[in-house]
């Protein structure tokens, strides 16, 4: 699979949200526009929910990949398929069945993925990798943009890439917090093959070039890679 770039409108304008994801979007522009829905709960920020996810879906495109950084995701993910979230990602610590939220979600007809905060390992989800068809490393604590990128992640997400192969999956393995020009190339080295990045796109004079940039950077380390050569 290609590499995808996925900006976060957590660094947009809120005021403009409309605009800013028209700003990402286009030929050469982002695979998927991240929403991160938080809480106050799950983690200690707010941001938005349903009625602003369906304007988006509206107003734009590019398919939603939304980031539920909530509690009780078990009851809510279902909704944000209806509103329009092409992709939908719950939390590991936060769901009560995953197994049964993940094929609620792709049975509404939505991509299901979910989420592990950097504390959270991978090796006790082994078997739940082919009920999903994205699974997220956050690399920096959920809550938050414009935080510094946590190298420790670097070998949780070579874990994953080895088990997404040992299990021959066509799993997506997407990285979230601190994925900037710095730190893109490190991610896709050890696996990952979606990068969010809220900043260092709408932190950037120019958000469009800067999603070519990181894409082409991303993509040029893949090719070289080890996981991709195997693949
Ligand atoms: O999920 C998130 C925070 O919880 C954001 O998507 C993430 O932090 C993106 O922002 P940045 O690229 O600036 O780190």
């Amino acid at each position: 699979m290609a590499v995808q770039i996925n900006p976060s409108i957590l660094s947009a304008d809120f005021a403009r949200l409309a605009d800013e994801a028209k700003s990402v979007s286009g030929p050469e522009g982002a695979d998927w526009l991240h929403v991160d829905v938080m809480d106050n709960h799950f983690v200690p920020n707010l941001t938005l929910g349903v009625p602003i996810v369906e304007s988006l879906a509206r107003a734009t495109d590019t398919p939603l990949d939304c980031h539920l950084m909530i509690e009780d995701p078990d009851r809510w993910a279902p909704q944000y398929v209806e509103a329009g979230a092409g992709s939908v990602t719950f939390h590991a610590e936060a769901a009560a069945a995953p197994v049964r939220l993940a094929r609620e979600i792709r049975a509404k007809g939505a991509r299901a993925s979910m989420a592990l905060k950097p504390a959270t390992p991978i090796e006790p989800y082994e078997d739940l990798l082919p009920e999903l068809d994205m699974l997220l490393i956050m690399t920096v604590e959920p809550g938050f943009g414009g935080q510094a990128f946590l190298d420790i992640m670097l070998p949780k997400i070579r874990r994953t890439r080895e088990l997404i192969s040992k299990h021959g999956l066509q799993l997506w393995l997407q990285v979230d917090g601190g994925v900037s020009a710095d730190t893109i190339e490190r991610c896709a080295e050890a696996g990952a093959d979606v990068f969010v990045a809220g900043s260092a796109v709408y932190g950037a004079t120019d958000p469009a070039e800067a999603v070519r940039s990181l894409r082409t950077q991303a993509a040029a380390k893949t090719a070289s890679s080890a996981w991709a050569c195997d693949h």
